[in-house]
């Protein structure tokens, strides 16, 4: 596969308003994955959050958060599923379109759900295209090292963008549970295989889940495309969080990698029983709230 990077030195100071960094630059128009290859070249670190609906997103984007993902975590996080396994692609192109409609500069990736790609290139490309299509996704996530080659090959030739996703893999949550991928020299080979073979099918980024630090570095070293760490330490080129899960609104327990910068579970419960105190005692509409 051709790359986007590489040969040509690339720019992206443009007179459209482009922005000179992902994240802190003035641009306006929608960043572009030509720009987050421009980010690895200059060694430049960036944020990514999931995001499930407009409201978020737009909060999200005027954050200045570069790029969001509109993750197939939906189903637990969003949707009510235990795991991501039953998310549907009917669901996640809802779900991205929303996401879409909420923002204007991020690049919206949107995660392709189990059973919509697993079949094939061909499927995968038709599910691809309906969430660049109908949402008006820029790229599209799926998981998978080698085992998923050839549909990310097929995406980028038909000028799809893929993020790739290796290391634990959730939608085989029933084959692998949520464990460390790649302890061990042989599983570490397998991770190192797995990336080189997603940036040689044209991946333009890919997620390293829940993998040794050391090995993140390395992949991250090895590689010419980003990496994306979620729980692979502090060497990966960006970092990437559920959102639900950093703000500190996802109940039960959360994954050790997660840094909680907000407690909105309890600012939203404390905010219900207020209004819930002020109906029942009376102190609410007040005259200022009444029309007459
Ligand atoms: N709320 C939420 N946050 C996530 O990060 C997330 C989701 N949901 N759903 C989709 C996947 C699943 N992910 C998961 C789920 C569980 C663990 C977990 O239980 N990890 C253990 C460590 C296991 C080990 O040491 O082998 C932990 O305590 O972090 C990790 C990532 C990440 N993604
Ligand atoms: C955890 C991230 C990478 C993801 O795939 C998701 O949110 O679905
Ligand atoms: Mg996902």
């Amino acid at each position: 596969m051709t790359q986007l990077s590489a040969a040509q030195p690339l720019r992206n100071s443009t007179p459209d308003g482009s922005s000179k960094t992902l994240y802190g630059g003035k641009g306006t128009r929608r960043i572009t994955v030509r720009d987050i290859a421009v980010a690895k070249e200059r060694g430049e670190k960036w944020p990514m959050l999931t995001a499930y609906d407009a409201m978020t997103a737009s909060v999200f984007d005027e954050a200045g958060i570069p790029v969001m993902l509109v993750g197939d975590s939906a189903g637990n996080c969003h949707l009510g599923y235990e795991t991501t396994v039953p998310v549907t692609l009917d669901e996640m192109t809802m779900l991205s379109a929303a996401v879409v409609r909420g923002t204007s500069r991020a690049l919206i990736v949107g995660d392709l759900p189990f059973g919509s790609y697993q079949e094939g290139p061909v499927q995968a490309l038709r599910s691809a295209t309906r969430l660049v299509k109908e949402a008006g996704v820029g790229a599209v996530k799926l998981e998978g090292g080698e085992r998923s080659h050839r549909q990310i090959e097929l995406l980028v030739e038909s000028g799809i963008p893929v993020m790739a996703h290796i290391g634990l893999t959730p939608q085989s949550v029933n084959a692998m549970g949520y464990r460390v991928q790649g302890r061990g020299e042989e599983a570490a080979q397998q991770l190192l295989r797995d990336a080189k073979s997603v940036q040689d099918a044209g991946a333009f980024a890919v997620v390293l889940e829940l993998v040794p630090a050391e090995l993140a570095a390395e992949v991250t070293r090895v590689l010419h495309i980003p990496t994306v760490g979620i729980g692979a330490g502090p060497e990966t080129d960006a970092q990437v969080l559920v959102w639900t899960d950093m703000l500190g609104l996802t109940g039960g327990r959360v994954p050790k990698f997660v840094k909680q910068y907000a407690n909105l579970r309890e600012v939203m419960g404390n905010a219900a029983k207020a209004f819930a105190e002020d109906v029942v005692g009376g102190t609410f509409p007040q005259d200022e709230h009444s029309v007459h």
